[in-house]
């Protein structure tokens, strides 16, 4: 059996800049990033050093200037707008720290709109959201709206929205960073059980450091470049503590 890890994100030399004339900035800085199948990677680093807008760029939800960015071996930077929303709609789910659930519908609502969106019928979708909150919990909270919901199940209700088109990249900024420890444990060990899935990728950004110990690999992040990447979380811990 081969050992070789292929890379469900690659990121070669990219640059992505803002604004026009004096305002112009450079916030992607030529930068490198790989994100290897069946892993968990932490993108880590100063607030404002390009973390969201690097995510942004591979999602597919913003252009890069220059550069090339690949996403299971397909050059979205490449793509055609209507051929990128179709593969994004495929391929990458996404959490954010913000929920962004849609107060006026059920859980079970709230997880079934991807579905819709692929044009599977409301039965259908309504049934297999069912299953997916199950799975993170949340069977019995199916028929509620999500002012009854506390922060960690609202999460726990976006991560099943975010997974029930089976993506097989998934694309998390601050996910635990309105949450408590004892939810922020709970989303993690989902997204964990996630990223193991052979076929499947975890990128998070963060900056909470209760979570760094569940990354498979770290990559860190300034002045809009990824500057080096340690495939262990352990390693960074060990190294920013001071202990060998
Ligand atoms: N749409 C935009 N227009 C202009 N500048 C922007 C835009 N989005 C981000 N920037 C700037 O690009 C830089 C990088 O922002 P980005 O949000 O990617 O950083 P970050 O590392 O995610 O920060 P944080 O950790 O605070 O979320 C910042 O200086 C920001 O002000």
């Amino acid at each position: 059996m081969s050992t070789v890890t292929r890379d469900a994100v690659q990121m070669r030399g990219v640059d992505k800049y803002f604004g026009e004339g004096d305002a112009r900035t450079h916030v992607l800085k030529t930068t490198d990033f790989d994100a290897p199948l069946g892993e968990l990677v932490m993108l880590v680093g100063p607030s404002g050093c390009g973390k969201t807008t690097l995510l942004s760029v591979l999602a597919g939800t913003l252009n890069a200037d220059g550069g090339q960015v690949s996403v299971f071996g397909e050059r979205i930077d490449q793509m055609k707008p209507a051929a990128l929303t179709r593969f994004r709609a495929q391929n990458i789910g996404f959490i954010f720290q913000q929920f962004n659930l849609i107060p006026t519908l059920t859980a079970a609502e709230n997880v079934s709109v991807p579905l819709l969106i692929q044009g599977k019928s409301n039965a259908v979708a309504l049934k297999r959201a069912r299953d997916v909150l199950e799975r993170v919990g949340l069977g019995h909270k199916a028929g509620e709206r999500p002012s009854k919901l506390s922060g960690g199940q609202q999460q726990r209700v976006a991560i099943a929205r975010a997974l029930v088109h089976e993506p097989r990249l998934l694309i998390c900024d601050e996910p635990t960073s309105a949450l408590d420890r004892e939810n922020g444990t709970l989303v993690m060990q989902l997204l964990r059980d996630v990223a193991r899935s052979a076929d499947r990728t975890v990128i998070i950004v963060t900056h909470d450091s209760r979570i760094y110990r569940y990354a498979d690999r770290m990559a860190e992040m300034e002045d809009g470049r990824v500057f080096r990447t340690l495939d262990s979380a352990v390693a960074i811990a060990a190294e920013h503590s001071g202990h060998g």
